[in-house]
């Protein structure tokens, strides 16, 4: 298959249409749905390597060995927080044809309907939960379980609410670790209901979530799977590997920057890329910006100092950066009887041949996270009220300086949170057994160092609406420097307030009987911490990024901090737009994929439409 890529000699000096650049999650989308019309030519510039045909890539426990590894991995390091520990962890992101969907935990979750509807609120027409809802499904193809599956943690789905002839293949995992089954019992104790719906767009409560594996191969089905591959035959795509954007060449006409080529570095030489229509940024949230900057489209404070000549001043550029930020500190040991499958017993030959005697048709070597569960801020804080209220009071403050836009965000936010059928946390159950990602004291670490390897479960709650704003700028003019990442985890205090609050109710959910008969003694943080302060320490230590980072090119209007308008287009250009995620102005609810694949799908319509009108 990869002798079917693009060489440097079919796009150095040579004109296409458009340009696309990134090979990721949803360039690979736009790339496909762009050159299904024969007449337009469609060029791809990813800086990875292909890995078309890699196991690491393709298996469903491959991302546990690409992670921070360089062929596979940018794992961009963050500038140190004042207000918690990062040093412990990197921003993971795919590297190569896929992006990040070639290295993610297959987790495929739609957002929650508010989520889209409030893109729409925040002065985007047409970016609502309707519209949203047929492109993701257009993206989809799902598969039916051929059993049914029985028992308490089961594959529960409404047919009609996935999509069925998109590239992107669907099913549920045959296997689940067994922490899965306990941690549902427990939450139906604390009122927690187990939905069959996920997909709708009402989020709300405990489900098994289908995973973006191909049933017929247990491989994982990444944009390259199911984008490339399928039209990698066409004439007028052309996919090149390794070949790194370094920036944008441009001209000024009429007022506005066009982008006349895009410059690129492939086996250590720059060449160009000659733009006949458009060029498409599809790098992702850290480096769509950060290739903005580079071409003198940003913040003229950020350029100047760096030597960049300023061609269109857009301050909001690398701005509004959201994430979705998780403790990963509640570690318990798993009881001596019970057998829990993780990733690291799958090497274990015995247990893999009991499990192919005792499930046959299972494959015991699918283990994906598959436990889902969203709730209300109502459902985990007692002081969900008090928590809406200051952010109403807060919102209210005539003197409060806000960035601009961030007031209508707040606005829509502390109405949303309201809302009892919003979710505001996720419970993440995490069945991979690496060393606890976790601050331990010395006793207790040397006591769990594996000499039962046994796997530990970790119970990991999550934020999903932070109210604290980061930001990403290059700090450097040189394209292969990383930029600086500045996340700001719990400037807002009420981040870390709600974070506890979820903290304390997992921890609750963990001393459930039914969690109780495979959990044993909390490791991490241990009968010690106790009192809100303990707790805080404890979690401002161990943090860490679920990789859903957006909003550094927020769809938005100009002057309420926008970096691209609704059409997608960059502000002040005639013919740069951005389709990846880090258009999105505010975080959805839930695991960010299929946003990325459905903002690619709509986006293509948006361009066929905006070029059939100009032809
Ligand atoms: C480790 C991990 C686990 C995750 N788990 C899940 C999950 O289970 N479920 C879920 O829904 N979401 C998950 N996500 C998030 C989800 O995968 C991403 O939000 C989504 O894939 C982002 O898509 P994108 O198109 O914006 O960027 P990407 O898919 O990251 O694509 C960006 C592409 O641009 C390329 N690129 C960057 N700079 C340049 C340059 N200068 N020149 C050329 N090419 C360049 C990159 O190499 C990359 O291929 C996870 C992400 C990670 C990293």
């Amino acid at each position: 298959m990869e002798a079917k890529l693009a060489t440097v000699h079919d796009l150095a000096d040579k004109c296409f249409d458009f340009v696309i650049i990134g090979g990721g999650t949803s360039g690979l989308c736009i790339a496909n749905r762009l050159s299904e019309d024969a007449h337009v030519s469609v060029a791809v510039l990813e800086s990875g390597r292909a890995h078309l045909d890699d196991p690491i890539i393709y298996h469903p426990t491959g991302w546990l060995q690409q992670a921070m590894n360089p062929e596979y991995d940018w794992a961009f390091p963050q500038s140190p927080q004042s207000t918690c520990d990062t040093s412990r962890f990197f921003w993971n992101r795919g590297k190569g044809l896929g992006g990040s969907s070639s290295m993610n935990l297959l987790l495929w979750t739609r957002p929650q309907r508010e989520d889209m509807d409030a893109i729409e609120k925040l002065g985007n027409p047409g970016w609502n939960w309707e519209n949203f809802y047929k492109y993701s499904k257009k993206s989809e193809s799902f598969f039916v379980p051929e059993r049914v599956s029985v028992g308490d943690y089961r594959d529960l789905y409404k047919s009609d609410t996935f999509g069925h002839e998109g590239p992107v293949k669907l099913s549920f995992t045959q296997t689940s670790s067994g922490i899965e089954r306990p941690v549902q019992q427990s939450l139906k104790l604390l009122g927690v209901e187990t939905i069959d719906d996920s997909m709708s767009g009402e989020t709300v409560g405990t489900f098994k979530v289908a995973s973006d594996l191909d049933p017929a191969t247990g491989k994982r089905c990444s944009a390259a799977t199911a984008y490339l591959l399928p039209v990698i035959d066409r004439p007028n795509l052309k996919v090149l590997t390794e070949a790194h954007v370094t920036k944008l060449v441009t001209e000024t006409s009429k007022g506005e920057v066009v982008t006349t080529a895009v410059e690129f570095e492939h086996g250590g030489t720059l060449h160009k890329v000659l733009v006949g229509k458009e060029v498409i940024l599809c790098a992702g949230t850290i480096q769509s910006p950060q290739i903005l900057e580079l071409s003198g489209i940003g913040d003229r404070n950020i350029l100047e100092p760096l030597n960049i000549e300023v061609q269109k001043h857009l301050p909001s550029v690398g701005r509004n950066l959201q994430d979705h930020i998780v403790s990963t500190g509640l570690v318990l040991a798993m009881r001596d009887e019970v057998d829990l499958i993780t990733s690291e017993s799958m090497t274990d030959e015995k247990l893999t041949s009991r499990l192919r005697e005792t499930e046959p048709d299972a494959d015991p070597t699918s283990l994906c996270l598959s436990g889902c569960t969203f709730l209300p801020l109502q459902a985990f804080s007692d002081r969900a009220e008090s928590t809406i209220a200051q952010l109403k009071a807060k919102v209210a403050r005539e003197d409060e300086h806000y960035a601009p836009g961030l007031r209508e965000q707040y606005e829509l936010l502390s109405e949303l949170l309201a809302n009892p059928r919003y979710p505001a946390m996720e419970l993440f159950v995490f069945p991979f057994d690496a060393v606890p990602p976790v601050e331990l004291d010395g006793d207790v670490r040397s006591s769990i160092t594996y000499s039962s390897q046994k796997p530990f479960p970790v119970l990991m709650p999550s934020i999903l609406h932070p109210l604290s704003r980061g930001t990403i700028h290059i700090c450097s003019s040189d394209p292969k420097r990383a930029p600086n990442i500045d996340p700001r985890y719990f400037e807002e205090e009420a981040d870390m307030d709600v974070l506890l609050d979820a903290f304390k109710f997992t921890r609750k959910m963990s001393q459930m009987a039914p969690f109780q008969v495979i959990a044993g003694a909390e490791l991490a943080p241990g009968p010690k911490a106790q009192t809100d302060e303990e707790i805080r320490a404890h979690i401002e230590k161990n943090l860490h990024t679920t990789w859903h980072s957006c909003g550094t090119c927020s769809m938005l209007p100009e002057d309420k901090g926008g970096v691209v308008d609704s059409k997608l287009k960059v502000y002040g250009t005639s013919n740069i737009r951005i389709v990846d995620l880090s258009i999105l102005p505010l975080i959805v609810s839930v695991h960010t994929q299929t946003v990325a694949y459905g903002i690619a799908e709509m986006a293509a319509d948006i361009i066929k439409e905006q070029n059939s009108a100009n032809a």
